[in-house]
């Protein structure tokens, strides 16, 4: 099926807002119908993103619902948390298609979205209507949907990077230890202190340690494949780079694996998926390998000594981690092959 289909995308000021523009200016069954800001309405988005002057729709509308139903079938919500839950129902209760970027809709306990995310949680009719949506793993699902919830960044590299394994119980779940690192994009474009260029620059830290939002949303889905709970440690860190995160796992094996069964392991879960990558025996990706790409690249190394598997998954957090991984759910949604106007090679160096 070849319809097409009219995009509004709320949310197109900031950083995963413009990622999806430049993707869907491609993007052969979708034509973009409204960019919608709450700030800047009435001007040209292009004032402020020269690179984007070849938008047909420019000028900002307003976030109107009326006006949205009127001029898309699917929106975008790339709006922080928080504004997304107020949002989403509404554009639903509309008749309307819906992907959510932020984090509102992907934790199904309202108790645990607000232990982490330190506000109130979304109606929990909407919280049950959401899909979850990782591609590779949820893909069935998403075709039917109407309402995604893109998963966050750093869940979408480590999850694509744990699940093969958990799923075959080649690893111990309740042993997974996850170190993962973001470049600086992945905070959004708003501005706060720990982002000026002179606190960033020749620094490397750790963050929100045994905090993050993200846990529970990697434990959620850890859980489910596992068949029991499974809780992480998991620590972020901040690395003075645009985009890109880097995920590094480690897990006890349940028996002994070496390196080349991983890799047949992956291939085969990943098969006929062509955003995930497995690397050869002795490989391990690097962020610039994905650079501007909805590829996840993932290698691994056995340890014999310590009975231990070492994970390494790559995304682009403004691709694979929210804008592209948004148009993939879009492209299942639709009934149309999952990489259409995806199909970016990395820009490398
Ligand atoms: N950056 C990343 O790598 C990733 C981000 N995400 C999630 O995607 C969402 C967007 O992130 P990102 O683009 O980085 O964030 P930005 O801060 O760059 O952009 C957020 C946009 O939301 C708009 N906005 C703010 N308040 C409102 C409101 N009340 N109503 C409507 N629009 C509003 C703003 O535009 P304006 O002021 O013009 O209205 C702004 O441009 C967030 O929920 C984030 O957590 C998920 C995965 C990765
Ligand atoms: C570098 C950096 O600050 N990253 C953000 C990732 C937020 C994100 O994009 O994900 P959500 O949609 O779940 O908020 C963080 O660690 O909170």
């Amino acid at each position: 099926m070849n319809s097409s289909i009219r995009a509004a995308i709320i949310g197109s000021t900031g950083y995963g807002g413009v990622e999806l523009i430049r993707f869907l200016l491609r993007h052969p069954n979708v034509e973009i119908t409204s960019v919608i800001s709450s700030s800047s309405v009435g001007k040209p988005l292009s004032d402020g993103f020269p690179h984007l002057r070849e938008i047909i729709v420019d000028h900002l509308d307003a976030v109107d619902i009326p006006l949205i139903k009127q001029k898309a079938d699917v929106v975008f919500a790339a709006t922080p948390h928080g504004v997304s839950a107020e949002l989403v129902p509404q554009l639903l209760d509309a008749g309307l298609k819906v992907i959510d970027l932020s984090g509102d809709f992907r934790l199904k306990s309202p108790a645990v979205y607000e232990k982490y995310y330190k506000r109130k949680a979304a109606d929990e009719v909407y919280l049950a209507k959401a899909v979850y949506g990782l591609a590779e793993v949820f893909g069935e699902q998403c075709r039917d949907a109407d309402f995604i919830s893109n998963p966050g960044c750093y869940p979408t590299a480590t999850l694509l990077g744990l699940i093969p394994a958990v799923n075959a119980g080649w690893i111990d779940p309740s042993t997974i230890i996850v170190d993962a690192k973001s470049g600086v994009s992945g905070a959004g474009r708003g501005l706060s202190q720990s982002f000026h260029y002179s606190e960033m620059n020749e620094n490397f830290l750790a963050y929100k340690v045994n905090r993050h939002q993200h846990t529970p949303e990697i434990e959620q889905v850890l859980s489910q494949i596992a068949g029991k709970e499974v809780l992480t440690t998991f620590t972020t860190h901040l690395v003075p780079m645009t985009r890109g995160i880097l995920s590094t796992m480690y897990a006890q094996l349940t028996d002994s694996k070496s390196d080349e069964e991983f890799i047949d392991l992956y291939r085969e879960y990943y098969k006929g998926r062509p955003f995930v990558r497995i690397r050869p025996s002795g490989q391990w990706p690097a962020t610039k390998e994905v650079w501007g790409s909805n590829y996840c690249d993932i290698g691994f190394s056995v340890d014999e000594r310590t009975g231990r598997v070492t994970i390494v998954s790559v995304i682009d957090n403004l691709v694979k981690g929210a804008a592209g991984q948004a148009i993939q759910n879009l492209n299942l949604m639709m009934g149309w092959d999952e990489t259409t106007g995806l199909e970016f090679t990395p820009v490398y160096p």
